[in-house]
Formats: C-alpha cells, sequence, structure tokens
C-alpha cells in the first residue's frame, strides 16, 4: 500500500479529538507515540477473550495468553533480528531495562574501572551508572557534545581504554533528534573488550535496529514509544552476557527450584522475568510492531524526514527562534527557542490552540547545561503527522511570540 497519511490517521482515534476548541495537533511523540485502533483491540481482546496467568497453567485460557505472549516475543526478535528468542527479555520499559543491566554488573566492576556515557543521554541513562559507580568505586567518563549537539567521536576515542568495561549511548537523543554513529561507537569499544548498552527508546518507532549486524552487547527500548501500550518493553542481552548477570528480582517464575537450604534460578529468559508480567502489553507490543511493519520503516523514515526539512524551514523563518540539534542525522524533533522567551509560555499557550509540544528539560538536563538554556520547546513528529499540522504549529508559535514580546 502506497504511503498514504490520511488513511493511516484513520488509525489513531484520538486524532480525531479536539483540545480547547480545536483539532487536536499531536507533537509530542518523542515522549509517548499514539496508538492504532489494533493495539487498543489487542489489549480490549485479551481481557475479553482469553485473561489468564500464563507459564505453568493446565487449562485452555492459560494456554493461550501464554502462547500470545511468547508469539509476541518471537514477534520482537524478528523485528530486530535476534539470534535467540531467549535474548528477548520483557521488560516494563527502557528504565526497567537498564536499571536491570545496571543491577547485574555490580559484580564486574572494582575502584579503577570506567563507565563511558555520552553528554547526550536522558536521565535514564545516567542515573543508573552513577549509582553503579558510587556501588563500586568505578568511574563515569562523558562523551562530549559540540553546538550542533553531535557526539565528538575524538574526544570517545581518547577516553576509550584498557580501563573502560562499559559503554552507554543512546541510539537517538529524545532532546535533539541526533542519531548517534552507534555501530562505529560499538565497534571501538569491543577494541578495547568494553560492552556496550545502547538505549534504542527513541529510535525504534523511526528506524528498525538490525542487533546481529550491530553486534551491541545490550539494547533497550519502550513499547509506548512505538505505537504500544505504556508499562511494557524490551532488554535484549547477547545470551553469553545474560547468562553471566545475576538475576535482577528473586520471585515467581524466575526461579528452577526453591528450597530453604538452596534456590536455583530459572534459564533465560524467564531468570529476569519475576512475578506476573504485563501480559496484555507485552501481546500488544507485538501488535505494534505488526502494525508499524504493515506500513514500512522505509516508509515512515522517508516521510518523517519530509516532515523534519519542512518544519525546519518553517521555523526558522520565524526571528529569534533558535533550533537546538543541527547534525545532518537526526530523526524527527525539533528542540528550539525563542529570543526573550521562556519555552514554558510558547508551550503553555500553543496548547491553548490545541497543539501537544514538550517543554522543559526532557529529562536530558546535561544538554540543557551545555547550552546555557532553562529548557527547550520540543516538536516531536510521527509518521501521522502532516504539513498542515506543521503549518498550524508555525502559526501559533509566532502568535505565542507576538503575546510575549
Ligand atoms: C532516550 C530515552 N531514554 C530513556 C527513556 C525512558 O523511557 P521510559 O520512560 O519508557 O522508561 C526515554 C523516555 N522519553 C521521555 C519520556 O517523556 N519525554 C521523553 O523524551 C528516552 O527518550
Amino acid at each position: 500500500m502506497a504511503f498514504n497519511v490520511q488513511e493511516i490517521r484513520k488509525d489513531f482515534p484520538i486524532l480525531q479529538r479536539e483540545v480547547n476548541g480545536k483539532p487536536l495537533v499531536y507533537l509530542d511523540n518523542a515522549a509517548t507515540a499514539q496508538k492504532p485502533q489494533a493495539v487498543i483491540d489487542c489489549i480490549v481482546d485479551y481481557y475479553s477473550n482469553y485473561n489468564a496467568n500464563i507459564h505453568r497453567g493446565v487449562h485452555t485460557l492459560s494456554q493461550e495468553a501464554t502462547d500470545a505472549y511468547e508469539g509476541a516475543r518471537k514477534k520482537i526478535q524478528e523485528h530486530f533480528n535476534i539470534q535467540h528468542s531467549h535474548e528477548v527479555i520483557l521488560t516494563a520499559g527502557t528504565t526497567h531495562g537498564i536499571n536491570m543491566i545496571a543491577n547485574g554488573f555490580n559484580e564486574f566492576l572494582k575502584k579503577g574501572d570506567e563507565i563511558i556515557v555520552s553528554a547526550l543521554e536522558h536521565h535514564s541513562n545516567i542515573v543508573p551508572w552513577q549509582m553503579l559507580c558510587e556501588r563500586t568505586g568505578a568511574e563515569l567518563k562523558v562523551i562530549p557534545i559540540d553546538e550542533k549537539g553531535v557526539l565528538v567521536l575524538s574526544e570517545y576515542e581518547k577516553l576509550l581504554s584498557e580501563n573502560t568495561k562499559l559503554v552507554f549511548v543512546n541510539h537517538i537523543s529524545n532532546a535533539l533528534g541526533t542519531i548517534n554513529p552507534i555501530a562505529e561507537i560499538i565497534k571501538k569499544a569491543h577494541e578495547k573488550d568494553a560492552a556496550v548498552l545502547v538505549d534504542g527508546a527513541q529510535a525504534c518507532s523511526h528506524i528498525k535496529p538490525d542487533l546481529q549486524a550491530l553486534d551491541v552487547d545490550f539494547y533497550v527500548t519502550s513499547a509506548h514509544k512505538m505505537c504500544g501500550p505504556t508499562g511494557t518493553g524490551m532488554l535484549y542481552g547477547k545470551e553469553d552476557w545474560l547468562n553471566k548477570l545475576p538475576p535482577y528480582q528473586g520471585g515467581g517464575e524466575m526461579i528452577a527450584e526453591v528450597t530453604f537450604e538452596k534456590t536455583t534460578y530459572a534459564g533465560l529468559p524467564h531468570k529476569f522475568e519475576a512475578g506476573t508480567p504485563n501480559i496484555a502489553g507485552g501481546i500488544a507490543f507485538g501488535a505494534a510492531i505488526d502494525y508499524l511493519n504493515s506500513i514500512g520503516f522505509d516508509e515512515i523514515e522517508a516521510y518523517e524526514h519530509e516532515l523534519l526539512t519542512y518544519a525546519t524551514e518553517q521555523l526558522t523563518l520565524i526571528e529569534g527562534l533558535k533550533i537546538y540539534g543541527t547534525g545532518v542525522d537526526k530523526t524527527s524533533v525539533i528542540s528550539f527557542n525563542i529570543e526573550g522567551i521562556h519555552p514554558y509560555d510558547i508551550g503553555t499557550i500553543v496548547d491553548k490552540l490545541g497543539i501537544a509540544v514538550r517543554t522543559g528539560h526532557h529529562c536530558a538536563q546535561p544538554i540543557m547545561d551545555y547550552y546555557k538554556i532553562p529548557g527547550t520547546v520540543r516538536a516531536s513528529f510521527a509518521f501521522y503527522n502532516t504539513k498542515e499540522e506543521i503549518d498550524a504549529l508555525v502559526k501559533a508559535v509566532k502568535k505565542a511570540k507576538s503575546m510575549l514580546t
């Protein structure tokens, strides 16, 4: 099917909404993507027709629920070109997955070891590693960015040493839209025998990463960024690493045998899946992947690039407007400010006109510190947005500017 945004928009009930008496213009997709009817129906179907707890059940409903949940795991495996389905850990989301790995490395790090993160990271990919360094005595090093919001790879190479044990970098910056050269970052880390975790939260709705080709050690993402439900996501880990790391949480599901003398743990993936999971969420994660693939990531990437180019052109026509994150490799996120106006004031006014953008530091305060700004207005576009919606944004920003200056 040729890419037809008007046809696609019909799949998203929420896009018919009005906000403050105006048509909703939803441009906060970097925070969470909207949900197509197919994903909504999947959740309703589970709770209506085969709700049951999974694994170990002898009754039909439990078997149906288990088949659907493990079927979703297979879909995730195939989508990301992962070698084994047991290398797919279903999580509560990106933050959960990152903490799972940070916890696991308690036993692997010692004083003198070094962890490298980038200056582009979301707090979810900074704080867990700071906590790990506090626990182990390891030292955190930071890859700097330049004025364009692009990582300075020459500095990264200087930071790498035989003391480097772990490297953490996001695939795409949620604050600026910068796409990082993760294949190169991974290759250089592996030359020093360092493991790499990539935070893919902002990437997986825009591109389809091939995790075997990337040779990444860990990759995390959230379903809600991929038109799936909140509270579910994926941690990929090479099986050698996942077998080395201790379980994250103790409980049901993650055990092989429990005695008061000793407990043995389940194998992968269940070692990392204690307790009753978000069953509906996991199944609907699979439905979201099916939906995105039915449109096609080549089409999504091409169309979103069109939106980014158009929005950049139109916004930069506004006098006094500055865009942060001007690298060549960017996805459809535009962070901007208008001289002399606080981003929060712009966000508040455009909301009155039905336009949803995000303002603030976007859980990336180090980036705001680098630019010496309190925050930005962030407009983030998805494949179901339109050029007409960009025109509405530009008109609203101009109105806000005229009201505030
Ligand atoms: C790059 C990145 N990493 C981690 C996270 C955390 O994901 P979860 O909240 O699903 O665990 C986010 C969330 N993005 C935030 C959420 O709201 N606005 C944003 O930009 C993110 O963009």
